[in-house]
């Protein structure tokens, strides 16, 4: 599992945009049938993608966690990006058509993944925190979530969130999680841009046209840096830092928060004139 450390706001000034990637970018999360996992030393998080093809793939227990199961002392959310398939944990077999997600609380038997056809892989998304308590594990079907709207067409940031895992719908310890699919035409996500300093946040970017990026905003309101995306490509975001980008075509992000609070509307707004 590649470990992702702790990082200072004027720690960016100085880095090359090699360096910023190397430090910020989870390159290609989603390797036919492979499993990726990265380790993250803020609010312990651990993003992961798994693509099993004609065989199921069992989720690892990395030495780094010295844990008997991966969700020993963990909860994890998943949302599945790519074609039909299927997650058992212990006896049960859930059924994930594309987009539909699964929470799995602290405690749960390590989770299989399979694909149902191997020619167009599941791709699975993983994003999972520490858990002081068991809470029920629950599917989610993305045809049942009430989208929010938001944004323009005017400001070309016009985008539905599509909430998973959040306070009043699934109960979780820290994970929040959801998808959050841009409007045709629009670019923008996140802008005018937040932080919130009681949470960091991972995004992973999906739809993307092969030859499409999104350029990510990162780093203090006042000394912005950019990350070049691609299909499939995650980046973290510590607390201090905003989380933005711009697309050079359609695509979709999953964001997903860990901290001490869960509230999706405790955000710092960054005035545009503050921008820099
Ligand atoms: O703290 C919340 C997260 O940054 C995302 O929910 C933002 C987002 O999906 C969007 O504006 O499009
Ligand atoms: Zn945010």
């Amino acid at each position: 599992m590649h470990h992702l450390h702790d990082s200072h706001p004027a720690d960016l000034d100085r880095l090359t945009s090699a360096q910023l990637r190397e430090r910020f970018l989870l390159p290609r999360l989603f390797r036919a049938g492979e499993q990726q996992l990265h380790y993250w030393d803020v609010d312990r998080t651990v993003v992961g993608g798994v693509v099993p093809t004609a065989s199921a793939i069992t989720l690892e227990t990395p030495a780094n966690l010295a844990a008997g199961s991966f969700c020993e002392r963990r909860e994890l959310g998943i949302i599945n990006l790519g074609g039909a398939g299927s997650v058992t944990v212990g006896d049960t077999t859930h059924d994930l058509a594309p987009s539909d997600g699964l929470y799995l609380g602290r405690g749960s038997p390590t989770p299989v993944f399979a694909s149902a056809d191997a020619a167009h892989p599941a791709q699975f998304y993983l994003l999972s925190y520490p858990a002081h308590a068991s809470h029920p594990s629950q599917v989610v079907r993305f045809a049942e979530i009430a989208g929010n709207a938001l944004g323009s067409s005017a400001t070309a940031n016009e985008r539905t969130i599509y909430k998973y895992f959040a306070p009043g719908l699934v109960t979780t310890c820290q994970l929040v999680m959801g998808l959050t699919i841009i409007a045709p035409g629009s670019v923008w996500n996140t802008m005018p841009p937040h932080t919130h300093l009681r949470r960091s946040e991972v995004y992973c970017y999906c739809r993307l046209a092969p030859d499409a990026v999104v350029m990510h905003f990162m780093g203090a309101p006042t000394a912005t840096r950019h990350l070049v995306m691609r299909d499939g490509d995650a980046v973290i975001s510590p607390s201090w830092s905003i989380h933005a980008g711009a697309g050079t075509g359609a695509y979709a992000f999953v964001w997903g928060m860990g901290g001490e609070n869960q509230e999706f509307s405790d955000m710092d707004a960054v005035a545009m004139s503050d921008l820099t």
